[in-house]
């Protein structure tokens, strides 16, 4: 913005005749057209028009608003202005990512344990530790680097219109296909980076070097917009649903629709779940029956509160081709084109985006090259893919949870009750040291999981890691909905109403129960982490 202003300028423009025009962290806003459409009235804006009126905006709006106004209002800054001052609670920005080196495979980073530089806001416990300063043994500069690129994409593309996009319960197709185009698709199947399958990598990380930590912190950033619907709409279905056909799919198949998925031009889903039988895959009942030339199977049944759904051209299905129980269950990729496949949307309490969905199958035509796996040995396919996906669902609760924490520091630094700012009572500080000590307990096994991950393969990992990723993810959406509850209580009315400052909040409390239930709920997770646990370290042996 280039056009400069003196302040007397400013004062020239104070009444619906002359224009009404404010300024803002010496930058200068043009909002007489703007008045009519303001959220918070006119008549505000007119009693602080030909004035600063940081100070009262501050009060009202969290950064997000301006990043999304400046554009369409910012006509100009003041000349005192400095160039290149820093936005009020700016991240400290470091130069463009360099891409890190792609030579090495660094399946165990331990040897780089020097702290990284300083990054993001420093609040302390906003971000992980690492991100602060602290040194670590997981993460390296390629991390870094990656961190700052997901950070200023999502900063600047996908948070300041979260609120518009799950009102109207979806996310724009151009934001899928850029997480085709940056390569981020590809980053996020829990396996190494498959570079054969598609032209697209991520800027700052080359494939030889992609890791799981890479992966998380994409996640984590991901969720830092604070919508479990962003996050399920872009990755929901794709991060469980693609997996399973790109691990245990033949060739043929793999080779011709990865490449689509993987540019954000097709999408697929995850069908497991039944209106009867749960995710008590077992018992499902949706049949697959051969036909006579034994060409193909022919799919009849239904699915239910199926993520993204609604948009998806695949359907990577669970379905009974046997005996009743879990020796009888395969899985299929179904192709929405083969005719057949109705789907619809379901009205559910949160992750609004997500394009929860009820789908039936009417006698659908599967080609058997569209088998996954092998015949009536479905679970294990399907087993496999619980780990990562309740790993997903933990970095995501995580930073949810640190979502809500942050919020609520910032808003206990502004906010006066009985003369003295939230963060001055001693009740607000505590609530902010239970969340932060839970947030930072559940990250750091978080860390130590994706670790442990890292040096297994995908079928020692099920075994051995199954039981504490269940108890894990227990960990997660507890500390989720205890930090949803408590930013709530902190922010009172304001996270009562939807959008504003508290909007973040209001929405991820919605959308705690979409994380506690599925992929198996609270009470299944700290069974199967207990049962889970004895019975291998009894393998081990484990002396009682
Ligand atoms: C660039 C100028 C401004 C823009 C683009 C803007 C935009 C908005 C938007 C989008 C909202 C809806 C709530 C939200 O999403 O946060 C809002 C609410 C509000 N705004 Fe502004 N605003 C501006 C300036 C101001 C100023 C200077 C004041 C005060 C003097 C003000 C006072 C308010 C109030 C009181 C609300 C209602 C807050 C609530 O519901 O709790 N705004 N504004």
């Amino acid at each position: 913005m280039s056009k400069t202003f003196t302040k007397d300028d400013v004062a020239s423009h104070s009444k619906a005749a002359d224009g009404l025009w404010i300024i803002v962290d010496e930058d200068v806003y043009d909002v007489t057209k703007f008045q009519d459409e303001h959220p918070g009235g006119k008549k505000i804006l007119q009693r602080v028009a030909g004035k600063d009126a940081s100070k009262q905006f501050w009060k009202y709006h969290n950064e997000s608003i301006l990043k999304k106004y400046k554009g369409q209002l910012q006509i100009g800054s003041l000349d005192t202005k400095k160039a290149a001052a820093p936005a009020p609670a700016a991240a400290p920005k470091k130069a463009a990512p360099k891409p890190a080196a792609s030579s090495s495979s660094d399946v165990t980073p331990a040897a780089t344990a020097a702290p990284q530089d300083p990054f993001g806001e420093l609040i302390p416990f906003s971000d992980p530790s690492w991100y602060q300063g602290y040194a670590s043994p997981y993460f390296n500069e390629s991390h870094a680097a990656l961190r700052e690129e997901a950070r200023s994409w999502v900063e600047s593309e996908i948070e300041p219109y979260v609120t518009e996009w799950d009102e109207a319960k979806e996310v724009p197709a151009h934001i899928y296909k850029q997480m085709g185009e940056r390569g981020y698709l590809a980053g996020l199947m829990g396996m190494k980076f498959p570079q054969q399958h598609t032209p697209y990598r991520v800027e700052s990380v080359g494939p030889d070097r992609w890791d799981l930590f890479h992966e998380m912190l994409l996640t984590d950033e991901l969720s830092r917009a604070g919508s479990g619907g962003l996050v399920w709409n872009l990755l929901g279905g794709f991060g469980i649903g693609c997996p399973p056909m790109a691990k245990f799919g033949k060739k043929e198949l793999v080779d011709r629709i990865l490449p689509g998925i993987l540019a954000g031009d097709k999408r697929i889903c995850l069908a497991i779940t039944e209106p009867d039988a749960g995710s008590d895959v077992a018992n499902l009942t949706c049949e697959a029956k051969l036909s006579e030339d034994g060409k193909h199977y022919i799919v009849n049944g239904e699915k239910k509160w199926i993520t993204n759904g609604i948009w998806a051209d695949y359907f990577t299905t669970a379905v009974r081709t046997g005996e009743p129980g879990m020796n009888g269950v395969s899985v299929l990729l179904i192709e929405r084109e083969a005719g057949g496949v109705s789907t619809r949307r379901m009205d559910c309490q949160g992750v609004w985006s997500s394009g929860t969905t009820y789908i039936t199958f009417e006698d659908v035509k599967v080609p058997v090259e569209n088998l996954i796996g092998k015949e009536n040995q479905g679970f294990k396919v399907i087993m496999t893919n619980f780990n990562h996906e309740r790993i997903g669902i933990v970095i995501q609760c995580v930073r949810f949870a640190r979502v809500c924490y942050e919020e609520s520091v910032k808003y206990a630094h502004k906010r006066k009750t009985f003369g003295k700012r939230l963060i001055d009572h001693p009740v607000i500080r505590m609530k902010l040291a239970h969340m932060a000590r839970q947030i930072e307990a559940t990250y750091n096994w978080l860390e130590n999981i994706i670790f442990q991950c890292q040096c297994m393969e995908d079928t020692e990992a099920m075994l051995k890691l199954g039981g504490a990723i269940a108890g894990l993810k227990a960990q997660a959406t507890t500390t989720f909905e205890f930090c949803a509850r408590e930013a709530s209580q902190i922010f009172g009315g304001l996270s009562y109403s939807r959008g504003g400052q508290g909007g973040k909040v209001e929405r991820l409390y919605r959308d705690v129960r979409a994380y506690a239930i599925p992929g198996g709920s609270e009470e299944i997770m700290l069974d199967l982490s207990m049962r889970q646990s004895l019975r291998v370290h009894g393998m081990f042996g484990m002396k009682l």
